[in-house]
This record gives C-alpha cells, structure tokens and sequence, in this order.
C-alpha cells in the first residue's frame, strides 16, 4: 500500500496521519486534497465508533479503496463525559475551536475536578470486508486559562498527565508520541504492516 484515502476534512488530523503513515512509507491522503468535491458527511451515529464507520464506509463505497477515518472528542468527567461525540461543535455551528474551548473553560471555571481524555477512534473500511476499528486514548486534564499555539481544537486547553504545558504548548513531535491518536495508530500497527 502506496496510498491511504483518510476520510477527514480537519487539517490538523490530516497533517498529523501525513505523519504517521510517513513513517511506515505510506502517502495519507486527506478528503481536503482530491480532486473530486466530497459532500461533508452527516455524523448522525450516537457513539464516536459509529460515527467513525459511517465516514469510512461512505468514502470507502464511493471511492472503492479502503478508507480510514478517525473519530475522536474531548471526555470531561466534571461534564458527564461532554463534549465527547459533539466535541467539534460543542459551541454551535459552524464548527469554531476558540468558541468550543471558552464554552469548555466556562463550564469548569468553578470546579477544581479538571480529569479529562481524549479519544480517538479508528474505523478502516475495504471494500467487500468488514470494518475494522481501533481506539486510542490520552489522559490528562483541563487548564485553567487556554496557552499554546500548536496543534488544533481542545489542545490549548489540554494538560497531558506528565506534563505542566497544554497540548498547544508541545511541539508536533511530541504531541504525536503521546496523543490519542498515536495510541490509536499503534493499535492498528498490524493491519498497516500486513497491508505494506
Ligand atoms: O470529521 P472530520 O472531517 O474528521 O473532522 P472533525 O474535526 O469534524 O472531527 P470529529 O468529527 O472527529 O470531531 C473531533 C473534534 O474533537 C476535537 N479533537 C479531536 N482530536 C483532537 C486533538 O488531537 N486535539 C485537540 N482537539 C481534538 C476537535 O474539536 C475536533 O474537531
Ligand atoms: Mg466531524
């Protein structure tokens, strides 16, 4: 395998599968970079694993290549687990970062219990197969005020246990050794492997 269609629209997902998958020689291909125009997907599934499968298999069926597509979402214990599936556009459309994190930073302002994860789950769909589905998680907690610069959506407002700096405040590098979708990639480490 040369290529790998992964059905996602986000840059920053995209940029980070670029680099994944550049280790294991493989060129990821986001929906952002075909030429042909791909109707955004309805995320209609109630959990992050159905709304994984549903990008896939959509892509998958219209492309007839195997597609990877990731779903993933900041858990808030003190939140009942919110924003979790609704992460993108927990502030309301259309999808905004800053608004989600300053909807997130308001909600805890009065509470010390700041636990949280991300969650990534991986869904591979091949034509004519069942679909596969992987998970990784990273925990950590919510900042008090948003720092940092790098990276996309929550990771200003993310402390990764281990660390003092958010998300944003890491470099790529090290975001992409300890992240919810490292874990989740290195789950898929076989199917990658045996499809190479
Ligand atoms: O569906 P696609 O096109 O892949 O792009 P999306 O941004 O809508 O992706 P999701 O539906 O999976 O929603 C995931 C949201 O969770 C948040 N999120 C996921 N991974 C993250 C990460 O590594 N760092 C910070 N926030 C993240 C961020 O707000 C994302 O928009
Ligand atoms: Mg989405």
């Amino acid at each position: 395998m040369k290529e790998l269609v992964i059905a996602t629209k986000n840059k920053g997902k995209a940029k980070e599968f670029k680099s994944f998958f550049a280790e294991y020689g493989i060129n990821a291909i986001s929906l952002l970079e075909l030429n042909e125009e791909i109707d955004d997907i309805e995320e209609t599934g109630s959990t992050f694993e159905e709304n994984a499968a549903l990008k896939a298999e959509q892509i998958s069926r219209l492309l007839q290549k195997p597609v990877l597509a990731d779903d993933s979402g900041l858990v808030i214990d003190a939140l009942d687990g919110r924003p979790g599936i609704y992460s993108a556009r927990y502030a309301g459309e259309p999808k905004n970062d800053q608004a989600n994190i300053e909807k997130v930073l308001h909600e805890l302002k009065d509470t010390t219990e700041r636990s949280a994860r991300f969650v990534c789950i991986l869904a591979v769909a091949v034509p004519g197969e069942d679909t596969l589905f992987k998970k990784g998680y990273c925990e950590g907690k919510i900042a008090t005020a948003q720092a940092g610069e790098n990276g996309f959506g929550y990771d200003p407002v993310f402390i990764p246990d281990g660390y003092t700096q958010t998300m944003a405040e890491l470099s790529a590098e090290e975001k992409n050794k300890i992240s919810h979708r490292r874990n989740a990639i290195k789950a898929l480490e076989d199917w990658v492997k045996h499809e190479q």
